[in-house]
């Protein structure tokens, strides 16, 4: 969940924000929502006095403050919707009782989480519109970049394109300031990295039979834990598979270093083969041909850098990603721990998801040697964290016009600047002249 505030009275005369924060506050989990909503404000509280103490006093009362969540509340509104509502409801009676202007707590659908990770994007790296040297508003030509987020419940796509869009429920229509943009968006639930890990510990007990001991081919050798099976089947993302054991069975899961078969487990997770479409990416869902830029965030930008930074692998081509995600894959647990070992929590998955990543982008969204390389995974565009909140804020806002802003008052401001500073320069060269031709006749004088 993510918490926005910022100075409202930072903005300038097109409406962009100069000056912004925001929290990010992460839930739980289903599985501890589901009897009871959380006990508000565990996490909520110190973002909330951060903002206390950003925004001045004098502030707070026009500080707008609102409140998105995405797909783990859309998951557990499928679960349970009185809990998901409760959830909801405690968490904008804590932000109510905050001096700001709460304006109110919304659950956004994977499209619009899509759609405003793409404006964020694009806003923070001025394909919009920028400021010319006359301060006149400019619209750039460079194309939009396309964005791709990998949260831990779903994962998005959205892009810029010209190609029909075949199945209309992938189609926004945006038209900001005066220029109309034709965006393809899809967000696929159960993709996350939490519950595809999920997904493929639910995949690997039911080819094993839910025996007590089992082999798990992703996470390294050296490696082992026990679970009880209601942390695998808590989820809708594993309810089909859900067997008739009591949850509360414990199974010991043991790590087998193995890339290949991870990938043979890891590809069973999507179906490449339904499509009712000229083209798909995957689950029968209509994807066009990926064109331009795009800019992968969140858990894409955390398992690119883990390779990058802490494998020391460099990721150019999807060969890289295969090959690099083979090599965490035959990374002993010992090995992986002297590597990083405050990324401890995180490491046993680092195999599953990198393959995850590379079956996603190469056979699921179809990049290949060309468009591969356009990718750029970074999570931070200047000092702003790039995902959803910053669009979902700008539009709740009404900051970005429709229209293209006027640059009148801007630049007669500026043709101001210019003459009086051209005055000057001209009232001093006379006077210097002046002064030379003077000195110049006094010598001659002389
Ligand atoms: N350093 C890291 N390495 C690997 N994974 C990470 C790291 N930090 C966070 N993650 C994981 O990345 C995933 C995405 O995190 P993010 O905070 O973007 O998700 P979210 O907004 O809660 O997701 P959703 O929008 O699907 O509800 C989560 O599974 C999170 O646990």
């Amino acid at each position: 969940m993510f918490i926005y505030k910022w100075p409202a009275d930072k903005e300038n005369d097109t409406g962009v924000v100069s000056e912004h924060s925001m929290c990010d506050v992460e839930g739980p989990g289903i599985s501890s929502y589901s009897s009871n909503p959380p006990a508000a404000g565990t996490s909520l509280v110190p973002c909330l006095n951060q903002a206390l103490r950003d925004v001045p006093t004098e502030k707070h009362a026009g500080t707008p403050l609102y409140l998105g969540a995405t797909a783990g509340m859309r998951l557990l509104n499928i679960t349970n919707v009185q809990a998901s509502d409760a959830v909801l409801s405690t968490v904008a009676a804590m932000l109510k009782s905050y001096p700001f202007d709460f304006r109110g707590a919304k659950i956004l659908s994977g499209e619009e989480e899509g759609v405003f990770g793409w404006v964020t994007a694009n806003y923070l790296l001025e394909n919009f519109i920028k400021r010319g040297w006359l301060g006149e508003w400019i619209q750039p030509q460079k194309k939009t970049l396309g964005a791709m987020d990998f949260g831990g419940a779903s994962t998005q796509i959205t892009f810029e394109t010209r190609d029909s869009i075949e199945d209309p429920r992938n189609e926004v229509m945006l038209k900001l300031y005066g220029q109309v943009y034709k965006v393809y968006t899809h967000s696929f639930l159960c993709y996350g990295r939490d519950q595809v890990l999920k997904r493929l510990l639910s995949k690997l007990l039911q080819a094993a039979s839910y025996q007590a001991t089992i082999t798990h081919p992703c996470w390294p050798t050296g490696y082992h834990k026990s679970l009880s099976l209601s942390s695998v089947y808590n989820s809708p993302c594993t309810e089909k598979e859900r067997p008739s054991l009591a949850l509360n069975t414990t199974v010991t899961v043991v790590g087998t270093g193995n890339g290949s078969f991870c990938a043979l487990h890891v590809s069973k997770l999507f179906d490449f083969t339904t499509c009712s479409f000229s083209r798909c990416s995957f689950d029968g869902i209509f994807q066009p041909e990926v064109s331009g830029n795009f800019i992968a965030f969140s858990a894409f930008f955390y398992t690119v850098d883990f390779i990058q930074a802490v494998m020391g692998t460099p990721v150019h081509l999807p060969s890289d990603l295969k090959d690099a995600a083979e090599t965490v894959c035959a990374t002993s647990w010992s090995e992986l721990l002297q590597k990083a070992p405050k990324l401890e929590k995180r490491l046993p998955d680092y195999c599953a998801v990198s393959t995850f990543v590379y079956l996603l982008t190469t056979k699921g969204y179809n990049f290949n040697n060309r468009s591969f390389p356009n990718i750029a995974f970074q999570k931070k565009a200047g000092e702003t964290s790039i995902g959803w909140a910053l669009g979902y804020m700008l539009n709740l806002t009404n900051m970005i016009p429709a229209e293209k802003p006027s640059s009148h008052k801007s630049m007669l401001y500026n043709y101001w600047v210019i003459l009086i500073l051209l005055f000057v320069v001209t009232t001093l060269t006379s006077l210097v002249t002046a002064v030379c031709l003077l000195r110049h006749s006094k010598s001659l004088t002389i």
